[in-house]
């Protein structure tokens, strides 16, 4: 019998991205105080792709407690501008304040993914993409949240790069799924490696 596959994340667009890929697998959300974890970590100040690393883990690792036969995979995403992480807008006006900061600048995604089996980590990636939005105009960017807002909301950045958000770049430098919030070349090398999926 083929080992379960558990998907530790209530992103849409991530369990999107493995059922996609042709992977079976099921989804259990962690539930955690990402929020509160991020800020104690923040504190410490540890780098940005430590944070994302470790609240993969202790995602997968939440999940991996009920499911110990199972191949569990805990994700986070990081956006890191000039030093400092976003996190997801939680109001339209933030979203508009993010990206205000963000326009006509750089800055960097880190998307981890972290596989625990057995209660131990056995695999982690954090995939990192560099990104170049173009200087863009306030009415736009107003009009842009305003319509996209019930989308964005999700999303690191207020943006989504398989929608509209894609107007927002002019260069983007790492792969796709990193952007969208999964490293899932990496994520498939090393199952197809450890023949979970056939190759
Ligand atoms: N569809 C889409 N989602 C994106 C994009 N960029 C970032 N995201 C999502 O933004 C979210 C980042 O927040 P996280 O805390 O990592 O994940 P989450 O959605 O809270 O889900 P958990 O894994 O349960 O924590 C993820 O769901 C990413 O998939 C994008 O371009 N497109």
């Amino acid at each position: 019998m083929a080992q379960e596959i558990i998907l530790a994340s209530g992103s849409d667009i991530r369990a999107t991205l493995l059922r996609n890929a042709g992977l079976s697998f099921t989804v259990d959300p962690a539930r955690i105080d990402e929020s509160a974890i991020r800020a104690g970590l923040e504190a410490e100040e540890a780098p940005p792709r430590d944070i994302a690393d470790t609240l993969a883990e202790i995602k997968a690792s939440r999940v991996a407690a009920k499911h110990p036969e199972a191949l569990v995979i805990g994700c986070d995403q990081i956006l890191e501008h000039r030093g400092t992480c976003l996190a997801k807008p939680a109001t339209p006006d933030e979203a508009l304040a993010q990206l205000r900061a963000l326009s006509g600048d750089r800055h960097t995604l880190l998307s981890a993914a972290v596989i625990v089996e057995e209660g131990r980590p056995v695999w982690r990636h954090v995939g990192q993409v560099h990104l170049t939005m173009r200087q863009l105009s306030d009415d736009y960017l107003q009009d842009y949240v305003a319509r996209n807002w019930e989308s964005i909301r999700h999303s690191v950045g207020a943006y989504k790069l398989e929608e509209e958000g894609v107007r927002l770049f002019t260069q983007i430098h790492g792969d796709y799924f990193t952007v969208l919030g999964l490293p899932l070349l990496d994520l498939l090398s090393y199952l197809v490696l450890r023949g979970t999926v056939p190759a």
